[in-house]
């Protein structure tokens, strides 16, 4: 476990910090405070992330609040991870079994290349114990890191190694089961999944083609879109607010929502609370990782949080801001400066200059 002893920079800024806690249930969890004011939670049950808050205390993360904190039920909400296996992708139980496990913290991990300006973070590890082996019959040792970046940003690293004595390979299935807290479903659109191929889950697996626009919500989605950008993002209008997904060495994404109908039967979950919450899951799942013994896999996710005067089509949010900003400051001058012939020629140059900012970001 990661400690902080240095102070923070600048008056206003707090200590970054790394502290034991016990969860509403008494289950043990590791709160994770950056020297701004964001903060995650990591409960030790499932190795699950099960908060992330902003630095105006805002919980970006959805936990039911019919979530039991009771083993052997997974939480419900936050980020449960689902490893060896994805869904019913397999001989398993849905989602495999380490959302139900009891990880140890790490304190000796080996070398993890981690920026320096990173101070808050936590190592866990689960191995398999002799009645896992028995359901899924390989070594294993799963280091998950957790870790809060200086401005905020949650990454969350896994590393998987075959430690099987016999020789033999074995292949599973992952997933960030990520919950976000949404303002309202019908208000938020996801950018990064059009034109995928994608396999729905509601129509018997069967694989299809997503349309070139952003996907909203309507109805009840269950959906992996494959080989899916390193980016995506989630654009909340009414809390304009924007997540944006970062991931590496997974391939896939699931999106989630079980609409009111669906939602009675999921266990631990309230009938409304589809409507506040969106799953964004990177993943590897249509090609199962195959791993020799002594190899090792590496699947990354970063999450981070803006405020959104967030433009459509683009996915780099700090060019995004300037660009919006540029554009409607440019546009509102065009607009002012009235009708005589002068003022027409300016109008006109100021507006060639937006569609040439228009063109220079999305062109
Ligand atoms: O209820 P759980 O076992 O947590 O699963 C919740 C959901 O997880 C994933 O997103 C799957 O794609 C869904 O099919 C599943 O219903």
């Amino acid at each position: 476990m990661a400690a902080s002893s240095s102070p923070p920079k600048s008056p206003g800024l707090q200590a970054p910090s790394v502290e034991r806690a016990k969860g509403p249930t008494g289950l043990e969890k590791v709160v994770l405070r950056e020297e701004r004011g964001f903060s995650a939670e990591v409960h030790l049950y499932g190795g699950q992330v099960t908060s992330w808050k902003n630095d105006r205390g805002d919980e970006l993360l959805f936990v039911s609040s019919k979530a039991t904190f009771k083993p052997p039920k997974a939480i419900r909400g936050g980020i449960p991870i689902c490893f060896p296996q994805f869904g019913t992708h397999g001989s398993l139980k849905k989602h495999g079994f380490a959302r139900n496990r009891f990880w140890v913290i790490d304190d000796n991990p080996p070398p993890f290349p981690t920026s320096t300006a990173t101070k808050a973070f936590v190592d866990l590890i689960l191995k398999p114990s002799e009645e896992d082996l028995k359901i899924w019959p390989n070594s294993f040792e799963f280091r998950l890191r957790v870790a809060l970046g200086p401005g905020g940003d949650l990454v969350l690293t896994s590393r998987i190694r075959n430690t099987n004595t016999d020789g033999r390979t074995f292949s599973f299935t992952f997933a960030y089961h990520t919950y976000f807290s949404v303002s309202d479903i019908s208000e938020v659109r996801v950018e990064g999944l059009e034109t995928l191929d994608y396999i729905d889950y509601m129509r018997g697996k069967e694989r299809f083609t997503e349309q070139g626009d952003a996907i909203v919500f309507e109805s009840e989605v269950d959906k992996i879109y494959l080989d899916a950008p390193a980016k995506i993002a989630i654009i909340d209008h009414e809390k304009k607010r924007t997540y944006v997904v970062r991931k590496d060495g997974l391939p896939d994404a699931i999106l989630w929502n079980p609409w009111d109908k669906k939602a009675k039967n999921v266990q631990n979950f309230g009938d409304v609370e589809c409507k506040h919450m969106l799953c964004v899951e990177p993943a590897a799942v249509e090609k199962p990782i195959s791993l020799k013994p002594g190899e090792e896999w590496k699947g990354k996710m970063e999450l981070s949080a803006v405020p959104s005067s967030y433009c459509s089509g683009q996915l780099d949010p700090s060019k995004d801001v300037f660009l919006c900003s540029s554009v409607q400051f440019l546009w509102w001058i065009s607009c002012e400066l009235g009708s005589n012939a002068t003022v027409i020629v300016a109008a006109g140059t100021l507006k060639a200059l937006i569609y040439y900012l228009v063109l220079w970001q999305f062109g």
